[in-house]
C-alpha cells in the first residue's frame, strides 16, 4: 500500500489538457491508472479537461480565425459553438473511452450539467503578456459557484465526474473558461488535497524546447521572475498564475506533470517534485 491511503476520504482534481485525449492507450495506462490507483486507495477524484488544440484544429477548419491572448482563447458565439462541438463532443468521449480501458467509472460532462460549475461573464481585465489595457473576451466565464453536494453525491456513487471546461448559469447562459482555471477553482472549492495540471510537457522547463530541464519544484517569486523573463509562455501563464493563486488560498499542493513515463502523475503524487513541477510556499 502506497502512502496515497493518506489521503483517504480528501479530494485530488486532475486536470488533463485537451491535447491528451488524443491518445487513448496512452491516456489510460497514465492518468487512467493514476486515478483508478486514487480510487483503489480511498481518495476522492475530479477530473476537468480542456480540449484547446481540438477547438483551435476545428476553429480552423470551419474557415475562422482563432484567437488567443495571453494563453485565453477570445470566444464569440461561433467559437461558443466550437467548444461545445469539441469539448463537450469529441473530448469528452475520447476521455470516456480511455478511462474505460483503465477501468475507471467516469461520467463524462460539463460544468453546465446540473448546475457542476456555475459562472458569469468575465469582465473586461488586463492580461498578463497583453498589454496595459483591459481586454473583454467575449463568452468567457469566472467560476461563480462549484455544486460541492453533487461532487460528493457522485464519489460516494462510486463514479468519477469528468468534466470539460464549460460553464453556465441559471439563465441558461453558457461559458468558456481555460480548463486550468476551472480546475483551480473546483479544488479550492472542494478543499483539495492536492490537484494535479496534466499537460504534454512534464512539467515547467527552464528551456521550453528541452524536457530535460524540468523544474521539480518552483516558489511564487522564482514562477514570477520566470514568467516576467519570458522563460514561461503561452497556455503555461495561466497554469502557473492559477497553481500561484491556489497557494495563496491556502491549498498546499499544485503539481504540473506530464505522462511520459506513465507512471509520472501516480509517481508525483506519492512525491511532489519526482516527475513534475510542485509549487512551494515561498
Ligand atoms: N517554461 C515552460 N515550460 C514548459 N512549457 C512551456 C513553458 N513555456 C511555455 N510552455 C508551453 O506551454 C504548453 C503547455 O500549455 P498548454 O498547451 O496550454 O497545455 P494544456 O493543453 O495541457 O493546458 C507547452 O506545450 C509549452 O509549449
Ligand atoms: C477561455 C479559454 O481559453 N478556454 C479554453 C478552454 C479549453 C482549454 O483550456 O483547453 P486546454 O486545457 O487543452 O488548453 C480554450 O478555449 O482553449
Amino acid at each position: 500500500m502506497s502512502g496515497l491511503g493518506a489521503f483517504k476520504g480528501r479530494w485530488f482534481v486532475v486536470k488533463i489538457g485537451g491535447e491528451l485525449a488524443a491518445d487513448k492507450p496512452k491516456l489510460a495506462a497514465s492518468v487512467g491508472a493514476a486515478v483508478r490507483a486514487f480510487l483503489d486507495a480511498g481518495v476522492r477524484v475530479a477530473v476537468l479537461h480542456g480540449g484547446g488544440p481540438q477547438a483551435t484544429e476545428l476553429t480552423q477548419k470551419l474557415g475562422l480565425t482563432p484567437r488567443m491572448v495571453g494563453g485565453r482563447r477570445v470566444t464569440d458565439e461561433a467559437t461558443l459553438e466550437v467548444m461545445k462541438m469539441t469539448l463537450a463532443g469529441q473530448v469528452s468521449v475520447d476521455i470516456a473511452a480511455a478511462f474505460r480501458i483503465a477501468g475507471v467509472p467516469a461520467l463524462c460532462t460539463t460544468g453546465v450539467s446540473a448546475g457542476l460549475i456555475d459562472a458569469r461573464k468575465r469582465p473586461a481585465k488586463v492580461i498578463t503578456g497583453a498589454g496595459p489595457d483591459p481586454i473583454d473576451l467575449g463568452l468567457v466565464g469566472d467560476v461563480t459557484d462549484v455544486n460541492v453536494g453533487l461532487f460528493e453525491k457522485l464519489s460516494d456513487a462510486g463514479i468519477v465526474p469528468v468534466l470539460g471546461s464549460l460553464s453556465g448559469d441559471a439563465q441558461g447562459g453558457v461559458f468558456n473558461i481555460n480548463a486550468d482555471t476551472v480546475a483551480t477553482r473546483v479544488a479550492a472549492k472542494l478543499k483539495a488535497a492536492k490537484l494535479f495540471l496534466v499537460s504534454n510537457v512534464p512539467g515547467v522547463l527552464a528551456n521550453k524546447e528541452d524536457p530535460s530541464t524540468r523544474l521539480p519544484t518552483l516558489t511564487p517569486a522564482e514562477a514570477k521572475a520566470k514568467i516576467a523573463s519570458g522563460v514561461i509562455q503561452g497556455g503555461m501563464i495561466p497554469k502557473v498564475e492559477e497553481s500561484l493563486a491556489m497557494l495563496e488560498e491556502g491549498i498546499e499542493a499544485i503539481h504540473i506533470v506530464g505522462i511520459s513515463p506513465s507512471n509520472a502523475l501516480l509517481g508525483e503524487a506519492e512525491r511532489a517534485g519526482s516527475f513534475g513541477t510542485a509549487f512551494l510556499r515561498g
